[in-house]
């Protein structure tokens, strides 16, 4: 099968729109059903009550039914007696009040008479005291719910008080699911190289639940055009739309397109969007099909920016579209992007000094875990090349702004022990919690000055006396009241494959063609690697792979033991999490820096407590190759 080439790249709004034009008529769909089975579903129309609640007049409180009239003149000077039936019933929460009877005094304002024969009073009533009258609550005919009204639990008490027992809802619409891919296998399969589990139909199906439709979802097709036509052509059939996902580019056996277009007609095939860029938007038998591209992130992306929309004019009344909230946020790191499309970037937000800033995730298309981090997204628009660190950026929420409130804000170096220390902060339950981007320990100091961040996680050597963290922290902060809290002595080193097949010892053994990969610039273990080659006379020109980088101690890690790298430099927790064999080098001290002033604040106290708590060592120990004798010690500086 030949290429597909991009012809018809479009503008996203343009593209959406024509799209949406070809389906205006389709309209939501409604059905009836019953009220106690309707939580979280749309009203099609207006619901009007057909009782009054309460229904009759109902005593509000246990005492006595009186006539009010009677009750006139009563007054501590002049107790007023009054008479079983003649003056009064007794009467409990709920019941009936009929005439004459007009009012309830409560049972802590009578004074039992001394033959036990009735009640004083010592005070008047009036008509309607402690009654709830007929409708109180509810009137028949009332409107109690307007239509596009998402209903919950209160709302179905309501309507079954109001005497409703089934309701007009909006119909949710069946969204066809087609994975495809010779590579897919089902997430019950056992894992081989070569292959993919199959994930987005399950993001999808979860996608079109939380948005009101029902996701039905066909098994993993193979690359195979007969196969494909024949999977869309039933799809179009059982379902009110169909996502077909993946082969949606330019591969030989991508065939989505030629299926598409022997069935149907093709709208958009590529819209000026990064990640996202080869989505199909389409037509078959006078239903909307979109394919959507196969890294995770595109898909998730196409899916908000297409299908969303698509699905609203299925199942939303007028005026009930899930609006995202947007913010204005400070970018902490420049964003550079191409004038070919729009890009989404996702974002961490954390609160420093009164302001939000934002710090980009991973922005690759398949980097799926910067969905899971993301706590919003911000859209570099098509015509500028980029967007400057610390200029103003929207941000389209998608966590709650009170969570990101309570955020704990750290840039600086990586470490698994922040996953653990977040972990701990969540356990506590005290509502406060930790986002750590990984930047490496210079840029996170760089942040810290910029009040973008909290604080730094830090571990970088003075090659002059050996210690860590103070004269850096001295050197950048001079005029500023700084503080090191003490975090971990952790055993830095050379993580090597399992065995140790080409048996380094030393960093002399890494030079010859041996394959290192190094970290960031900025990166603490890059300044302490090139101060062990500084210190051995080694040219960095001699280390083959000096410019390959990897981002965190892990991702070393990986690349040592699935063969991208013989060795690499990074902490022991992170070789023996993965099986590897380690070469220690030292010991170094990661600590996290930070203002005096911020020690005030709640999420810092916390972070504190669980440095110093039990807790944190055992799982230290779990971890393995750290010491913790300062832990949570504050050195002012
Ligand atoms: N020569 C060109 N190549 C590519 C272009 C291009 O313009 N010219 N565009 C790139 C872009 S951008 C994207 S996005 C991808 C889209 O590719 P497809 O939609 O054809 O998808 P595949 O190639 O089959 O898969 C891409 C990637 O995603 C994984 N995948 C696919 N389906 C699933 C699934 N259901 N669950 C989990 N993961 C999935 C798949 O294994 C691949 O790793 O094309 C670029 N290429
Ligand atoms: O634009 Mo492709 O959608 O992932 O990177």
């Amino acid at each position: 099968m030949k290429r597909n080439l991009y012809l018809n790249v479009q503008e996203k709004e343009t593209a959406l729109s024509r799209f949406l034009e070809a389906f205006s008529h389709i309209q939501p769909g409604r059905e009836r059903i019953s009220v106690i089975h309707s939580l979280g579903r749309i009203t099609a129309e207006a619901v009007y009550a057909r009782y009054s609640s309460p229904s009759y007049n109902s005593c509000a409180m246990d005492g006595i039914a009186v006539i009010s009239a009677h009750t006139k003149g009563a007054s501590e000077s002049h107790p007023l007696r009054l008479i079983y039936e003649k003056d009064y019933l007794d009467v409990d929460t709920g019941d009936m009040i009929m005439p004459p009877y007009d009012a309830v005094i409560m049972a802590e304002d009578l004074i039992e008479t001394e033959d036990g024969e009735g009640y004083t009073i010592i005070a008047p009533t009036h008509p309607f005291a402690h009654v709830r009258a007929i409708g109180e609550d509810i009137v028949a005919k009332e409107m109690i719910l307007p239509t596009g009204h998402r209903i919950r639990a209160i709302d179905i008490s309501v309507l079954i008080s109001a005497g409703i027992t089934e309701i007009e809802v909006i119909k949710k619409p069946v969204v066809g699911i087609i994975p495809t891919g010779d590579e897919m296998i089902e997430y019950t399969e056992p894992l081989e190289d070569g292959k993919i589990i199959e994930t987005n139909s399950w993001m999808f199906e979860n996608l079109v639940t939380e948005n009101d439709g029902i996701g039905h979802r066909y098994p993993i097709l193979p690359d195979d055009l007969e196969l494909i036509r024949q999977k869309l052509t039933e799809a179009v059939s059982e379902c009110d739309m169909v996502i077909i996902n993946a082969g949606s580019s330019a591969g030989r056996d991508d065939y989505t397109i030629h299926a598409i277009q022997e069935l149907g007609e093709v709208y958009t095939h590529g819209v000026a969007i990064k990640p996202g860029k080869p989505v199909i938007l389409s037509k078959i038998q006078n239903k909307p099909v979109i394919g959507l591209p196969g890294y995770p992130v595109s898909s998730y992306l196409t899916f908000t920016e297409f299908v969303l929309p698509v699905m609203n004019m299925y199942c939303r009344t007028g005026g009930f579209v899930r609006q995202q909230k947007q913010v204005t946020a400070k970018l902490s790191k420049t964003l550079m992007s191409g004038l070919k499309y729009e890009e989404y970037v996702r974002v961490k937000l954390g609160i420093v000094e009164n302001e939000l800033v934002a710090s980009p995730l991973e922005r690759g298309a398949g980097a799926s875990m910067s969905l899971v981090r993301a706590d919003g997204f911000c859209v570099i628009p098509q015509d500028k090349e980029g967007i400057l660190a610390h200029e103003n950026i929207q941000v389209k929420l998608v966590k709650d702004m009170e969570q990101i409130r309570k955020t704990l804000v750290l840039i600086g170096s990586h470490d698994l022990i922040l996953d653990v220390i977040n972990d701990l902060m969540m356990e506590e339950g005290r509502d406060t919690c930790l986002s750590s981007t990984h930047v490496g320990s210079m840029a996170g100091l760089i942040a810290l000055q910029k009040k973008e961040a909290h604080m730094a996680p830090s571990h970088l050597l003075d090659e002059k006396d050996g210690s860590y963290n103070t004269a850096i922290t001295r050197e950048m902060f001079p005029n500023e009241k700084m503080v090191i809290i003490k975090g971990v002595r952790r055993r830095q080193g050379f993580i090597v494959k399992k065995g140790n097949p080409l048996n380094i010892q030393s960093i002399h053994d890494i030079m010859h063609g041996v394959r290192y990969i190094n970290r960031q610039r900025g990166a603490g273990t890059r300044v302490l690697f090139d101060y062990l080659l500084k210190k051995e006379g080694i040219s960095k020109k001699d280390i083959s792979g000096y410019e390959y980088e990897a981002a965190t101690h892990m991702s070393v890690a990986v690349a040592v033991q699935k063969d991208n790298a013989d060795v690499g430099m990074g902490i022991y927790s992170c070789a023996k999490a993965l099986d590897l064999d380690f070469i220690e080098v030292g010991f170094e001290e990661y600590d996290f820096v930070t203002y005096e002033k911020y020690l005030e604040l709640p999420a810092v106290r916390e972070f504190i407590h669980v440095l110093k708590g039990e807790a944190f060592k055992k799982r230290l120990d779990m971890l393995g190759g750290y010491g913790c004798e300062e832990c949570g010690q504050i050195c002012f500086i």
